[in-house]
């Protein structure tokens, strides 16, 4: 598509949908106009003329004078229909739903070759930062390391809210419903799913490596425990959701989202508030951090805005990376990681046979308890006890790194 006067095929009017209209009223950079809404609820009051809205998709998806469909609903499975008709009738897409793409992107990345009809998703990874086009574009000939990154706007605002402001997890969640940063089902972002879905998009323009979410570690910040709290406060460290990929010296790339202790000299520990930032580590130019951002109506069209004006000049995701590594696997047996894990009672103590070792124990009747310790991070995705009520799983500051194995340690302290 490369005509510079856009007609819009817009699904949903919601923060972002919303946020889109206001955008492209002030843009002075691109001539486009939404063409037709496609909304859900019939009995809900709208900021713009009836005759705009249609309650049935195919208004959209068959209409020829439309060049483009912006798709930005709450409905993933809905999402993916959607999307994949529009594909399929040859009109561009953008969307900004990580969960639809995490779900099918090998799919949808087989739709674009097959269709020569493109599909573009800036909004749907960290939100106003350009991270998806940075990762694809920017260093598509440079040897990335590794993404490490705040990639959550509302758990971070909520992380934020109560360490800084002291506001209570069940206030701080419901302003960021209120803000628009949360999801429509909010447990995506306490739970790390949505953090996940991005990082599935991150592991695909990052090292082409096409995994789905349900092969990475996360886990949430709806666990975290007062004891958890404590130890970082007492260690003078932050409490971040950070979403992680790194490639191991032996080749192989150790994923997973974790609540972690970020030091006070790390970039991401002055990221607050719904604000999003990725580190990136990389052969040529070394380390580079992104700040933007992460959530809400005008940051997320923005990122949509970019996106529907590089459409006008015929911009398309290569997926370059996956032609460069078309090898490269998910290697978590072959990662480790520092874990800090409190618990209640000896009913949920971690089972200290799945660390390689245990660095450190505490034991509280009062307080709860906790130990430290480094484990596999395969091991410590299947360990049943990580999903027990009353544990909590923070990643120490360490990075994920290549797993040491035991003879090998015992060589090294010898
Ligand atoms: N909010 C944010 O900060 C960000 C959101 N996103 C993503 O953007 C997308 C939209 O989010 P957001 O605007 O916050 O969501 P909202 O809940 O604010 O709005 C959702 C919109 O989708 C419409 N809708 C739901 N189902 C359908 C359907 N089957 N057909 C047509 N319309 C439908 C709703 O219609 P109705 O108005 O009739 O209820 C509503 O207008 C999501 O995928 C989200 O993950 C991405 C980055 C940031
Ligand atoms: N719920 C998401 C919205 C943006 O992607 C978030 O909080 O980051």
């Amino acid at each position: 598509m490369t005509r510079t006067n856009i007609t819009i095929g817009l699904f949903g009017f919601g923060v972002v949908g919303q946020g889109l209209h206001a955008v492209l009223e002030r843009t002075p950079g691109l001539r486009a106009r939404i063409g037709r809404i496609a909304v859900k609820d019939r009995n809900k009051a709208r900021t713009l003329p009836t005759e705009l809205f249609t309650f049935d998709k195919q208004d959209l998806l068959d209409d020829p004078d439309l060049d483009v469909i912006v798709e930005l609903i709450d409905n993933a499975d809905e999402a993916y229909v959607i999307v994949k008709q529009a594909l399929l009738n040859g009109k561009a897409v953008v969307t900004a739903n990580k969960k639809m793409l995490a779900e099918h992107l090998p799919e949808l990345i087989e739709l674009q070759k097959n269709t020569g009809v493109p599909l573009l998703y800036e909004a749907a990874a960290c939100a106003s930062i350009p991270v998806i086009r940075n990762l694809e574009e920017y260093y598509d000939t440079d040897l990335l390391d590794s993404v490490e990154g705040i990639v959550n706007g509302s758990t971070n605002y909520i992380l934020t809210a109560m360490n800084r402001d002291g506001q209570t997890y069940g206030d701080a969640l419901a302003k960021a419903q209120k803000l628009g940063f949360a999801e429509s089902n909010p447990a995506l972002d306490v739970e790390g799913l949505d953090a996940r879905n991005k990082l599935v998009l991150l592991l695909a323009h990052t090292f082409g490596l096409v995994a789905g979410p349900e092969d990475l570690l996360a886990v949430g910040i709806d666990r975290i425990s007062p004891l958890a709290t404590a130890y970082a406060r007492e260690q003078g460290l932050a409490i971040k959701l950070v979403a992680e990929a790194r490639r191991l010296p032996e080749g192989g790339i150790a994923a997973a989202v974790l609540p972690t202790l970020v030091a006070p000299s790390h970039e991401l520990s002055n990221v607050h508030d719904e604000f999003n930032g990725l580190v990136t580590q990389s052969g040529f130019a070394d380390r580079q951090f992104f700040l933007g951002r992460g959530a809400g109506a005008f940051p997320t069209a923005s990122a949509v805005l970019s996106d529907l004006s590089a459409l006008t000049y015929g911009y398309r995701y290569e997926y370059k990376k996956i032609q460069q590594n078309a090898h490269l696997n998910l290697a978590p047996d072959a990662a480790e990681v520092d874990v800090l894990v409190t618990f209640t009672d000896e009913a949920n103590a971690p089972d200290e046979a799945d660390f390689t070792v245990v660095h450190e124990q505490f034991r509280s009747a009062q307080r709860g308890s906790y130990l430290t310790g480094t484990i596999g991070l395969g091991q410590l995705a299947r360990a049943a006890w990580l999903r027990q009520a009353g544990v909590c799983v923070v990643r120490l500051a360490a990075p994920l790194r290549a797993a040491v194995s035991v003879p090998e340690l015992a060589e090294a302290e010898a």
